[in-house]
């Protein structure tokens, strides 16, 4: 479920992961492939305190592969390892486990060296509503799902996923909000339904979304609607409105008098894009924002 955010919705998300934090030893940030910035919370660094995290671009089977590709630079230039995964399907989600012990590799290679077994490391999964924290962590537990109940010194309450005997995932995730002020942000995330369609009108959420694709995915427009000719001038808004209209015409959202029926048009080509239908649609660039 989405949530209207205000401060103090923050505040209270923001003073449970903090207590969360005490309890793990790595945290799992879950971005959005499509809007890897817009779906990250502003206050990240701040709100982590540099406790060691890996990041991880969700829903990859619906970005850009090459668009993806380059927010992995990005986020390496930063000094972050960034993997791309699948929650849905679980495609990659086998990496995390050892990209978690490589943040560790120091600590357990001390360990086994002082003839101490490893415990599990114990992991976080932390991002903004619907960007797939439960799918992932339910395919993270699998079928062998155990939580391992409440340990001595541990807030009760808390209850432990293991992921084979090498990682201890929280059950519960931490929720961040995601950063609403821009609009640009607001557009995007609405785009990929992560913020209610009620905060933005769907009309124009479509009406961004459609001059983004004519923009960056013609090809991928053209086929799917059945379009032969795309507009040329973005700046005038009612060619844009022309195509989403196309599209309405073409799918039969059309009222007496053979009106379109605009929100209807708009909930189709929103409803293909998220479903990827219209391809592998990545909504941000790192050169962009
Ligand atoms: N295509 C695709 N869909 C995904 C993926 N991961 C999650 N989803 C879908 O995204 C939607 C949201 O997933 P959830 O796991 O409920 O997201 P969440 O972050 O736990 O959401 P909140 O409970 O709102 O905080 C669901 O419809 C999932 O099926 C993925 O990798 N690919």
């Amino acid at each position: 479920m989405t949530i209207q955010w205000f401060p103090g919705h923050m505040t209270r998300a923001r003073r449970q992961i903090e207590d969360k934090l005490k309890l793990i030893d790595v945290v799992i940030e879950l971005l959005d492939a499509r809007i890897p910035l817009s779906s990250r919370n502003p206050m990240i660094d701040e709100i982590l305190q540099g406790k060691p995290r890996m990041v991880l671009l969700n829903k990859h089977d619906l970005a850009d592969p090459h668009i993806t590709a380059e927010w992995v630079r990005y986020f390496a230039d930063k000094g972050l390892k960034a993997l791309p995964i699948d929650a849905s399907t679980g495609s990659h989600v086998k990496d995390i486990l050892p990209r978690a012990k490589e943040l560790f590799a120091d600590k357990i290679a001390t360990q086994i060296r002082k003839g101490i077994n490893p415990r599990a490391i114990r992991g976080l999964i932390v991002g903004i509503p619907n960007v797939g924290k439960s799918t992932l962590i339910n395919q993270l537990a699998g079928k062998k799902i155990a939580a391992t109940g409440d340990k001595p010194g541990i807030t009760k309450g808390q209850q432990w996923i293991k992921v084979g005997t090498e990682l201890d995932l929280l059950d519960t995730p931490g929720i961040l909000w995601p950063k609403f002020e821009d609009q640009l942000v607001g557009y995007r995330l609405a785009v990929t339904g992560a913020i209610k369609e009620e905060l933005l009108h769907v009309d124009e959420i479509a009406f961004f979304a459609m001059k983004y694709l004519i923009e960056h995915y013609p090809d991928a427009l053209k086929e799917r609607f059945g379009i032969d000719n795309l507009p040329t001038d973005l700046e005038n808004p009612n060619e844009v409105l022309e195509v989403l209209e196309a599209v309405g015409r073409k799918r039969g959202a059309v009222v007496s008098g053979g009106r379109i029926d605009l929100d209807k048009a708009s909930l189709i080509i929103l409803r293909d894009l998220r479903a990827g239908k219209i391809g592998r649609i990545s909504l941000e660039k790192p050169g962009q924002v």
